[in-house]
């Protein structure tokens, strides 16, 4: 008999008693077996150790036992929670503790003959799932028989997965050749009864394209150009956004030719603009339900080169001859592929070591993988007489090591870098920085239809840039016309043909609910006769901003049900300019960011928050927010209006960018200090007014951070803002805007953020595998703010600075007065 169908015979009752401790084994171990080919050993579990004699310990002792801590998520309402947890690995039973010291009652317990399948995924660095079937014969029940390749992963009601991530790759293999020794079910010699397709994903340097790949993803490649020295380069993080993307956008990679096309030009379109894949804005309003497992997972490579397998189907088997050197096997070329830069290596450059202004003094202390022993100290760090000592000799290394990655990106990534280019941690490579403000065509076509090609990548870079910048600059023309006709949301607004989001997840609030909200926070009355429409100041993706002066003071609080606190308010004089941002809800997408953005915005009064002063539901389709006006505009119509650029020199000056940059850190820093992470900090989403004023807006994707909750795993902001840990899909926190508003500097320092001349899904994969972004002219910038960009971009969250921190840095010294920023202010007169 095979030990699949033994093991249908084991009742799953056999092994989910945790209650009082079976008999122990008497005799040897080998002696409990069961009536199969090959015993499934120690069927009492170690879980029971603790209600056992002194005596019955030692035997038990002798079973062989793993454990440790994890980090664990599932498929299910909580799927896209990552929970650390105690795994413990029995001769029986795989179970799950939300502590390690008491281990009478796990949080799971999943009995290992329920195991169908185990295999590496690209869901997070060290990362395995486990599937385990619900039904007994499930395996025999589910048995394909065909060879043909199906996509379609055909994942059975009856099975679960679960996710565990460990910290090293070291652990992770450990892992799996304990499980993979005990699961019966993949372990067993018997013949497989449910099949897996594998494709095998490559470069082949003949034909210059990727071979194996599903249709979508190959499409997807074709446009992004990640080339095939990326694939080699770091293979795995080329899966990690592809399967970013998919997730995002909800395709599947088996989407056929047509919809593959479609979905493409969308949702590269998309990516230019907010993301916010997979669930949840906030706990302000409910989370939305997480998405499926990813349906294309990529556990194992198969050969050389980066060749990639990915199980395009559940489950995996794995045959008993397999055992751990089999998974070593199996796993040990993914090692190599899978070593990102940003693993969870221990920190290998300290934080006083400035990427951005270090010298040869700061060496790689580190970099052999040494951990500093010299944890961040953050005042101490910022403020560092060390700090300063650091010599501002990078710019001629720097140099040189910047103009060879801008001749071949991706061709030379170095493995040890140097603390004088960007000496953040983890080998990063330096990337290209040709930023520009919109890539909204696919470059190839973009190339095509702007200039020649050249064989430099600079070059090439741009003049993309250059034809970006005309659309950016066509799209920003058309939003200075006055009263276009308002459009919905849908539709193009700016960088062109982008859309806030693509993926409509199913809200856990039905429309009634969020409706009910809003009206909690709205007067329900129509605002007409309050104000009068003046002009229109901009257009959003969810609609347009006016103008407007106020004719009559806000209705009272009582005037209706639905109290409105206004009490916090400065008062409102008739007479007062206001912006007004109109929406139509059901033109909505996503309805309940926007509840989320009144929420916060009336929750958040500080002087660097643009106020939000009151709603209207002037009809339960059209809704009025009332906000102060900020007659500057943003940030980024200042950064591309300033007189220099364009020129050498940077669009604002240094203490220009320490005062905007002091300011938005102010405001960040009071979100925080609330729990609350902004998730979308950019020149966009930063407005001036006249007397160079500084405020955040556009809370749409706010996240709020609890105790139970202490970091998010969703998916949120804008590509090129978007810190690397949340590109990789890891647990984040408040200081993805401490990353942003680095990336913020840099575009007041260059016009851009880096990598805007990339297509997305290139951007996507440079942030994950560059890490700090490399500056364009290094040597004619400050080291305060080099300094400053080293803390803020620093891929090592613990090394990052928080806001707090940020605001004892040297670099807000050299702040300008307000009326320095009033030569910045003028192109709107
Ligand atoms: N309070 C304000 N004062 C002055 N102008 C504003 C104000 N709020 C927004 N604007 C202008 O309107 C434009 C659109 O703002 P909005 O917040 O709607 O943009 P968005 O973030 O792109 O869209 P959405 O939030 O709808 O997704 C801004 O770029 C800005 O120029």
């Amino acid at each position: 008999m095979s030990l699949s169908a033994a093991a249908n015979k084991i009742s799953d009752k056999d092994f989910q008693n945790i209650g009082p401790a079976p008999q122990p084994p008497t005799t040897s171990l080998n002696s409990v077996s069961y009536n199969q080919t090959r015993p499934i050993t120690n069927f009492v579990s170690n879980l029971d150790l603790n209600r056992r004699t002194p005596a019955q310990r030692s035997v038990s002792h002798t079973m062989k036992r793993k454990s440790g801590w994890i980090s664990y998520k599932d498929d299910g309402l909580l799927s896209f929670l990552w929970q650390k947890r105690f795994l413990v690995l029995s001769d029986s039973y795989l179970a799950l503790y939300k502590t390690d010291k008491n281990l009478e009652d796990p949080a799971l317990l999943i009995s290992l003959t329920s195991i169908v399948s185990v295999s590496r995924t690209q869901l997070k660095h060290n990362c395995f799932e486990i599937i385990r079937s619900n039904e007994r014969n499930s395996l025999s029940s589910s048995s394909s028989s065909g060879s043909a390749l199906n996509l379609s992963p055909s994942f059975d009601s009856n099975k679960k997965a679960i996710y565990i991530a460990t910290k090293t790759e070291y652990e992770l293999h450990d892992w799996l050749d304990s499980i993979f020794a005990k699961c019966p079910l993949l372990s067993g010699v018997s013949s497989p009864t449910n099949f897996t397709h594998k494709v095998h994903v490559g470069f082949d340097p003949e034909t210059g394209s990727f071979v194996g790949m599903p249709t979508n993803w190959e499409k997807l490649l074709k446009h992004s150009r990640i080339t095939g020295e990326d694939w080699n380069n770091d293979s795995a993080a080329v899966i990690q956004v592809l399967q970013f993307y998919q997730e995002y956008n909800g395709i599947s990679p088996t989407s056929n030719n047509s919809d593959t096309a479609k979905s493409n030009n969308s949702s590269v379109n998309s990516l230019h603009h907010n993301i916010n894949t997979k669930a949840s804005t906030s706990e302000l309003l409910p989370q939305r339900s997480a998405p499926s497992p990813p349906n294309t997972r990529t556990p194992s490579s198969s050969s050389k080169n980066k060749l990639h397998t990915i199980d395009t189907r559940t489950p995996v088997h794995h045959p008993i001859s397999s055992g751990k050197k089999a998974t070593q096997q199996l796993y040990s070329r993914q090692q190599t592929s899978n070593q990102s830069p940003t693993n969870n290596a221990p920190p290998k450059v300290m934080m006083h070591q400035s990427p951005y202004g270090s010298d040869n003094s700061t060496t790689q202390k580190t970099s052999q993988g040494s951990t500093p022993t010299n944890a961040y100290r953050p005042h101490h760090n910022l403020s560092n007489p060390y700090v300063k000592a650091q010599g501002s000799a990078s710019s001629s290394s720097l140099h040189h090591q910047q103009q060879r990655t801008m001749n071949a990106p991706q061709a030379q990534l170095p493995t040890v870098m140097s603390a004088k280019s960007f000496g953040n941690s983890n080998n990063q490579s330096l990337g290209t920085l040709q930023p520009r403000r919109a890539a909204p065509k696919p470059p190839t076509v973009a190339l095509k239809q702007q200039a020649p090609q050249t064989s430099n990548t600079y070059n090439n870079a741009s003049s993309v840039a250059a034809a970006a910048m005309a659309m950016r600059k066509d799209n920003h023309t058309q939003q200075q016309f006055k009263e276009l006709p308002p459009k919905v949301p849908a539709e193009p607004s700016k960088d062109a043909g982008i859309t806030k989001q693509k993926k409509q997840s199913k809200p856990l609030m039905s429309n009634a609910e969020i409706m009910l909200r809003l009206k909690s926070v709205t007067f329900n009355t129509d605002p007409t006769p309050y104000f009068k429409m003046i002009e229109k100041a901009g257009q959003g993706a969810s609609g347009s901003v006016y103008l407007a002066e106020r004719l009559e003071s806000p209705p009272s609080e009582y005037q209706n049900d639905h109290v409105v606190s206004i009490e916090n308010n400065e008062p409102q004089a008739i007479g007062d300019k206001v912006a007004i941002k109109q929406m139509i809800l059901s033109k909505q997408p996503r309805k309940e960011l926007i509840v989320n953005e009144i929420l916060v915005m009336k929750n958040s009064r500080h002087k660097n928050i643009v106020n939000f002063l009151e709603a209207y539901l002037k009809t339960e389709d059209d809704l009025w927010v009332v906000m102060e006006f900020m007659e500057g505009g943003s940030l980024t119509d200042i950064i591309e209006n300033s007189p220099t650029n364009g020129s050498n020199h940077s669009p604002l000056t240094e203490p220009q960018i320490a005062y905007i940059v002091r300011e938005t850190c102010q405001g960040l820093k009071f979100l925080h200090d609330k729990h609350i992470i902004h998730r979308d900090i950019k020149s966009d989403n930063v407005l001036l007014d006249t007397r160079a004023r500084v405020k955040i807006t556009d809370f749409g994707f706010c996240a709020k951070l609890t105790d139970k909750r202490s970091k998010r795993a969703t998916m949120v902001g804008t590509p090129y803002w978007m810190a690397p840990e949340v590109v990789k899909q890891r647990e984040y926190d408040e200081k993805v805007d401490v990353w942003s508003l680095g990336i913020m500097t840099i575009e007041m320092l260059e016009g851009e953020p880096p990598y805007l001349n990339e297509d997305p899904l290139k951007a996507l994969y440079l942030i994950a595998t560059n890490g700090t972004p490399k500056l364009k002219n290094p040597e004619t910038l400050s080291l305060e703010i080099k300094r400053f960009l080293s803390v803020c971009l620093c891929v090592d969250v613990r090394y990052r600075a928080s806001t707090e921190e940020l605001l004892h840095h040297t670099f807000f010294d050299m702040a300008c007065k307000p009326s320095d920023l009033t030569q910045l202010l003028e192109w709107k007169e």
